[in-house]
């Protein structure tokens, strides 16, 4: 659905050249929710502008729903823009429109006759759930409320891919989750390509199913959220994965913890899919001659399945220690040992 071949955007400042996207390379799938995560600066932004058309690469191809972005000018590009549509972190609305009327403006730009236009404005007010507040003003809406008129307004026209530009960011965590449950609902009902960018692991691992990591422009790890949850690669990802299997304060309850056990180890083990649902722990202590202490587990759920981390301490003589870390090793759990208590 998506092509980017060796793309590249340099801005030309006033002192400096700065690369924005470095080289890159993807393929998004039709039907696909595609994350790209990184941190301010990391050059999402330019991307997202690269492959709806209002950027042009420096350097290399993209080609979105069958159109080569890239090469297309005036008509061909107003054609490939209707089959990609966005959504914004501050969602965009015209505030002198009511909710009806601002998801009617793109139906208006595109000529539809007035009687198709209600229609579709009320198959789309259904579909986002804001039955009862057509003619509510944005002003008089909750964030949540505003982000579903946004993406009502970007579905208006049938298009093939939406675009999400940190669309949650502005909004609670209870309000962020809705907002993703209805991406996801769009996506398997309308088999629509998401591509969204994002700075949140947590929002990657709710909805996505494959993700690319962005530093400096480049795309430096990407692959199935599952997979890259299970082994992340580079340090930056890592850091991502641990904004949600590892939130602060387990780091700091796990260093107080080594600080209270004075012999044995104190280990992270990651489980994904079916190594989750093993009974490692009853078998270590059948098996083994030792004691096992569990410290602090955690369970998150996915697109690809779930994938848990679990601490535990585990204390006996030190060859029945690394016979232990050798049978989880087996079962393809990954070991870690985060300290020698
Ligand atoms: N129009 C522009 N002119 C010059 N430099 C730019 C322009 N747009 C972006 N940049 C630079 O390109 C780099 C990538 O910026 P970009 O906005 O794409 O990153 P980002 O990951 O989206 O970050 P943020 O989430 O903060 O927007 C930054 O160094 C930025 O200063």
């Amino acid at each position: 659905m998506i092509s980017l071949q060796n793309v590249t955007k340099v801005y030309n400042t006033k002192n400096n050249k700065v690369t924005a996207v470095d080289d890159i390379n993807l393929t998004i799938n039709s039907g696909e929710i595609y994350g790209i995560i990184g941190y301010s600066g990391a050059g999402k932004s330019t991307l997202i502008r690269l492959l709806n058309g209002l950027e042009k690469p420096s350097k290399g191809l993209i080609t979105v729903a069958g159109h080569e972005i890239t090469k297309a000018k005036g008509g061909s590009l107003r054609k490939a823009r209707r089959e990609i549509s966005m959504i914004f972190q501050h969602f965009n609305l015209l505030w002198s429109r009511t909710v009806r009327e601002n998801i009617a403006f793109p139906l208006e730009i595109n000529g539809v006759p007035k009687k198709d236009r209600l229609k579709r404005v009320d198959e789309l007010i259904k579909l986002v759930g804001l039955e009862g507040r057509e003619n509510a003003y944005p002003s008089q809406l909750s964030g949540g409320q505003k982000q579903r008129v946004g993406i009502a307004r970007a579905l208006a026209n049938n298009p093939k891919v939406l675009l999400c530009d940190e669309a949650t960011s502005a909004l609670d965590p209870q309000t962020t989750d809705s907002i993703l449950e209805l991406l996801v609902d769009i996506n398997e009902r309308l088999g629509l390509t998401i591509v969204l960018i994002t700075h949140e692991m947590h929002v990657i691992r709710k909805i996505c199913h494959r993700v690319a990591v962005m530093e400096s422009g480049m795309v430096v790890e990407q692959g199935e959220v599952l997979d890259v949850f299970k082994k992340p690669k580079q340090p930056i990802t890592k850091r991502f994965v641990q904004q949600v299997t590892e939130p602060e304060e387990t780091r700091e309850t796990i260093q107080h913890l080594v600080d209270q056990y004075p012999n044995g180890k104190v280990i992270q083990l990651s489980f994904v899919g079916e190594s989750a649902e093993q009974p490692l722990i009853t078998n270590l202590i059948r098996n083994f001659n030792l004691s096992v202490n569990i410290l602090q587990g955690k369970i998150s759920q996915t697109q690809n399945g779930s994938y848990g981390t679990l601490f535990i301490h585990i204390d006996g003589e030190p060859t029945e220690v690394e016979k232990a870390i050798e049978y989880i090793e087996k079962l393809e759990v990954e070991v870690e040992v985060i300290a020698n208590a």
